[in-house]
């Protein structure tokens, strides 16, 4: 099998004539974000713990009634350590390990707000539609271990945490959802937002273990922000990100599994677009690596059964409401993304463009209340003529 591409951005380094290179980044990202300068001792940890460090900040103009409101946010993509037939908890165990190494790198780098990738504490098994061991990845968003490491973690740093787990429910049967659980600073649990669409393509079963969110649209007003989480296959609803930035969210995350097979092309124009349209900051997190198992599963499209998924291409990034976007981090490596912006440059770029006044939402809502009747008839003009057909 051919090595997989280390990453668009170093591709277009290598081969674009320097003269050239900025304008074909300014045409692919928008205005270039400024890169950070992270301390050397972060530089240093990260280059010791294998994984890839990048820093960039987005500016806003200054105002004269209010103060910037600066917050560093870190993305956190990687690799699961261990085979997936090594003991659940043993597994677990290596995950917060390595969490804990990036995150304290993060913290080196000031970093306010962390947020790691979809079901961080297991293999993305949902591919094998086997119920065991999978489901014993299940744990209480509420007191669960990785919930209390994470809370040690947020006071340790005065980060607030977002940590997408598999939660099992305990107070309502114990049934299972695929949810973010949301840290304070302080440590406190600020609360969870469950993922609202589940996936019915390729070989990602997310339906077979379990439900659609039903905890809406939260966001999370937190010392650095307000913040909201957007699971994945919800990057691809449009209504989902409007209705975070409805309730306010200044800072949506969207922590995802996806492969390259299926997705990269759409991955670096959906949650950018959606920066755009919503007047926000959103943050896309994909994991990396190819993940094996043990037993084969098949596709239910006649092909032979394998034992791998696809191959995870990582790519986060952050894309601001004007449009900009970070580089992305590596397809093939773990790696932490730090962001530094302004998040008043929400406001001003909703003052430029005006997306919220022009949406005519009234209109929207009134005519999606009739598209959903059972007895709706589509508004279509029809041409009485004939059928021609084509010559
Ligand atoms: N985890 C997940 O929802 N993946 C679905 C594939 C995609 O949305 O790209």
């Amino acid at each position: 099998m051919a090595a997989e591409l280390e990453s668009l951005e170093s591709c277009l380094e290598r081969h674009i004539p320097p003269g050239e290179l900025a304008e074909v980044k300014r045409i692919l990202y928008g205005g270039e974000a400024r890169k950070l300068d992270l301390p050397t001792a972060a530089v240093s940890a990260a280059q010791e713990k294998d994984f890839e460090l990048q820093g960039y900040g987005f500016e806003a103009a200054p105002e004269q009634l209010r103060r910037p409101r600066i917050v560093r946010v870190g993305l956190i993509q990687n690799k699961i350590p261990l085979p997936t037939d090594t003991a659940v908890a043993v597994q677990v165990a290596a995950l917060h390990r390595r969490i804990e190494d990036m995150v304290g790198v993060a913290a080196m780098c000031g970093v306010n707000i962390v947020c790691f990738q979809e079901a961080w504490t297991m293999p993305f098994a949902f591919c094998t539609r086997e119920k065991l061991p999978w489901t014993e990845f299940a744990e209480s968003a509420e007191d669960g271990p990785t919930t209390k490491f994470c809370q040690e973690l947020a006071k340790k740093y005065n980060m607030v945490v977002v940590s997408p787990i598999l939660e099992r429910d305990e107070l309502h049967g114990g049934i299972l959802w695929n949810t973010a659980v949301v840290i304070s600073n302080s440590g406190a649990l600020l609360g969870k937002s469950r993922k609202n669409h589940i996936p019915r393509v390729g070989d990602f079963n997310e339906s077979t273990y379990y439900m659609e969110g039903n905890t809406g649209h939260a966001v999370f007003q937190t010392q650095f922000g307000t913040i909201a989480v957007n699971i994945c296959y919800g990057r691809h609803h449009p209504l989902n990100w409007l209705m975070y930035s409805m309730n306010g969210a200044e800072i949506i995350f969207n922590p995802s599994a996806t492969i390259g097979t299926l997705s990269e092309a759409l991955w670096p124009i959906e949650a950018r677009n959606a920066a755009i349209a919503n007047h926000c900051f959103t943050c896309p997190i994909n994991r990396v690596g190819t993940e094996y198992y043990k037993n084969a599963f098949t596709s239910g499209d006649g092909g032979k059964a394998h034992h791998e998924l696809g191959h995870f291409y990582g790519s986060s990034y952050v894309a601001a409401p004007d449009g900009s976007r970070t580089p992305g981090l590596s397809r093939t490596q773990d790696g932490l993304l730090v962001a530094e912006m302004d998040l008043n440059l929400c406001r001003q770029v909703s003052d430029k463009w005006n997306f919220k006044m022009t949406g005519r939402y009234e209109m929207y809502a009134e005519k999606l209340a009739e598209a959903i009747q059972p007895f709706f008839i589509p508004n279509i003009i029809k041409d009485q003529g004939l059928y021609q057909v084509p010559h």
